[in-house]
């Protein structure tokens, strides 16, 4: 179906997370993006800029902070550029953004963006409510994303929404995932992370849909984006540990949700993730206490509770 473009595989293996031990696991901290875009209040772009600087001190090691879309469907991040100029960059913190053409590709390289995110979905109905277009039109237009980018030095990660289920069309055909997976590998994502977008994963689904994808893709070049709607996310993310994933997408305090999948909850929340990690006796290289005050940070700023149960369990033994 898709056009196959040979990756670049040196280009594509010095961003991945081939761990420096076998037991390290790298988080992905999508709060600022994905946590932050679906809320209704527009939060103060100085509040964001704190907040992704106090994940930065957590120890996290990428930390995507906006998306270059189109502020008419997406108002919440159009003050991409700004936040993205205004955050303190770690050197060794990446600051991935999204961009869904060419022309957020660009927008993001002048505000100095390093990493960039190509975000596309097996399903015809999410991609078309999603971002305006077809799969293949995405997968085209994707392709010149990832060409562009990687003329500036920028390196490209992958996303395939609905990798279980869509709000729309309903259960998806683990070998449809696998072909947009590959589509967006092959265009050179150095990583393509799998959303559960709507959370109805279960241990079960996501195991059937990796075992389809890694027929493609080896599984050090995948990640998982779980979304917690059934309460299904730490299973899912474990069930991933044990067939080989090490990369995994949270988002802290559980904040999230995507503004074309109603009544989808938000990701699996990062201080869940790093305490079932830690507790394996993983490693993350993230400090809890210090990702719980970073999540604390954003959730007085949004005026409500914190949704992550480590959290509060901390924080209560702490009062
Ligand atoms: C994709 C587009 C931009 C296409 O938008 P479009 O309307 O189809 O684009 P267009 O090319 O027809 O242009 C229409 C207008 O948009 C402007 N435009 C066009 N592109 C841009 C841009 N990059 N930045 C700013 N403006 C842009 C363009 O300049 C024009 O402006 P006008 O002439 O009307 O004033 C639009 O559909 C959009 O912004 N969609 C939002 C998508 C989004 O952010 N969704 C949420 C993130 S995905 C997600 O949450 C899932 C994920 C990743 O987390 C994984 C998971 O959980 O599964």
């Amino acid at each position: 179906m898709f056009r196959k473009v040979l990756c670049n595989k040196p280009f594509i293996r010095c961003f991945t997370n081939t761990s420096q031990n076998g037991n390290f696991v790298r988080m992905v901290e999508v709060g600022p993006r994905d946590g932050l875009q679906n809320e209704k209040q527009i939060v103060p772009t100085a509040a964001k800029i704190e907040f992704i600087n106090k994940l930065s001190d957590a120890g996290l090691k990428s930390i995507e902070s906006t998306s270059f879309v189109s502020p008419k469907w997406v108002p919440q991040m159009a003050d991409h550029s700004e936040v993205l100029m205004g955050i303190t960059k770690y050197p060794d913190v990446s600051y991935p953004v999204l961009t869904p053409n060419i022309l957020g590709l660009n927008a993001a390289i002048k505000a100095g963006a390093k990493e960039v995110a190509v975000f596309g979905a097996a399903s015809e109905s999410f991609s078309k409510k999603n971002i305006n277009c077809t799969v293949k039109e995405s997968i085209h237009r994707f392709e010149e994303v990832v060409k562009e980018a990687k003329k500036h030095g920028i390196r490209i990660r992958g996303y395939v929404s609905c990798v279980v289920g869509c709000p729309y069309e309903g259960a998806i055909a683990p070998s449809a995932i696998a072909q947009v997976a590959e589509a967006l590998f092959n265009v050179g994502c150095y990583e393509v992370s799998l959303g559960d977008t709507i959370g109805v994963g279960t241990p079960g689904s996501i195991s059937k849909m990796l075992t389809e994808v890694s027929k493609h893709i080896p599984v050090q070049f995948l990640a998982l984006h779980c979304h917690d709607t059934y309460g299904q996310a730490l299973a899912n993310i474990l069930r991933g540990l044990d067939m080989g994933i090490t990369v995994v997408d949270s988002s802290v305090g559980g904040l999230g949700g995507c503004p074309y999948a109603k009544g989808a909850s938000g990701n699996v929340a990062s201080e869940e993730v790093v305490y079932m990690l830690h507790g394996l006796g993983m490693d993350t290289g993230i400090d809890l206490n210090k990702l719980i005050e970073a999540g604390q940070y954003m959730s007085t700023t949004l005026g409500r509770p914190t949704g992550s149960k480590v959290s509060r369990a901390v924080l209560s033994k702490k009062c």
